[in-house]
């Protein structure tokens, strides 16, 4: 089955800082968002591409961006909000505007500042997404994990149990839209999409990725992105 992409793009960047938005920071020749956009636009499973910025950044992205270097697959940019969340719902109403109606198409959400992802295992996480209705890429966690309050630790979870969560994430469209609902109707607000499905109990599966798909955050992201890129990767 085919699938459509919702990109997040909409941050401000704070931990990042600095004049220019990270997104459109040039890595290796090209903007970080074209990086990201790359590896959707190149697989065959993506059908077509959301991609959700300022509101401010629409016309530059439209042109800077889509037009100049020909991402044929973005059928709409929109705008984003205050929060990721806010953002990714956008998202999920603008498909709702267009009168999209596939309710286990998959959707995959990826996050525009994750410009590393290695699209070679897009197959395998939308066959997840068909079969089971909610995956998500993810790390298991390298480090020892501390729970701390007030500068003291309270805990250390079995790191055999702890995952990194990264993007993309996907869902059937149905089951992330009432898990959007359902968000909005009790206030729920998380630092992913996942999160919204599995305080209802529906369960989420994790799929392996790699370490390489950072997030670029912090500026010393971009030195290792730079890095990162110049090894074999699929953005090209
Ligand atoms: N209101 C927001 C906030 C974040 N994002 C997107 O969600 C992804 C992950 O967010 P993060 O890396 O935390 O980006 P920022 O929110 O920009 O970073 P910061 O918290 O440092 O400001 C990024 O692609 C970011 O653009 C978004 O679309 N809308
Ligand atoms: C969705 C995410 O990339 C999973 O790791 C992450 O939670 C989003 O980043 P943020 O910095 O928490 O906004």
């Amino acid at each position: 089955m085919k699938a459509t992409v919702l990109i997040p793009a909409a941050g401000t960047g704070r931990r990042m800082g600095g004049s220019i938005n990270k997104q459109y920071l040039e890595l290796a020749g090209k903007p970080v968002l074209a990086h990201t956009l790359t590896l959707f636009e190149n697989h065959p499973q993506v059908e077509n591409i959301y991609l959700i910025v300022s509101s401010d950044d629409i016309s530059y992205c439209q042109e800077q961006i889509v037009d100049r270097f020909k991402f044929n697959k973005v059928s709409r940019i929109i705008a984003g909000g205050a929060e990721r969340q806010d953002s990714v719902r956008n998202g999920l109403k603008a498909l709702t505007e267009d009168g999209f109606n596939q309710p286990h198409r998959p959707i995959l959400i990826h996050d525009g500042a994750r410009p590393l992802f290695d699209c070679k295992r897009l197959s395998a996480l939308i066959e997840a997404v068909e079969e089971s209705g909610a995956c998500t890429i993810g790390v298991p966690v390298k480090d020892t994990i501390k729970d701390v309050v007030n500068k003291t630790i309270t805990g250390s979870p079995d790191r055999s149990r702890l995952w990194q969560a990264q993007t993309p994430q996907g869902f059937q469209y149905r089951l992330i839209n009432d898990a959007f609902t359902q968000a909005d109707a009790d206030g729920f607000v998380a630092t992913d999409d996942a999160s919204l499905l599995e305080r209802l109990g529906h369960p989420v599966q994790i799929l392996e990725g790699d370490y390489r798909n950072i997030k670029v955050t912090t500026p010393e992201d971009i030195l290792v992105a730079v890095a990162l890129l110049g090894d074999d990767h699929c953005s090209g």
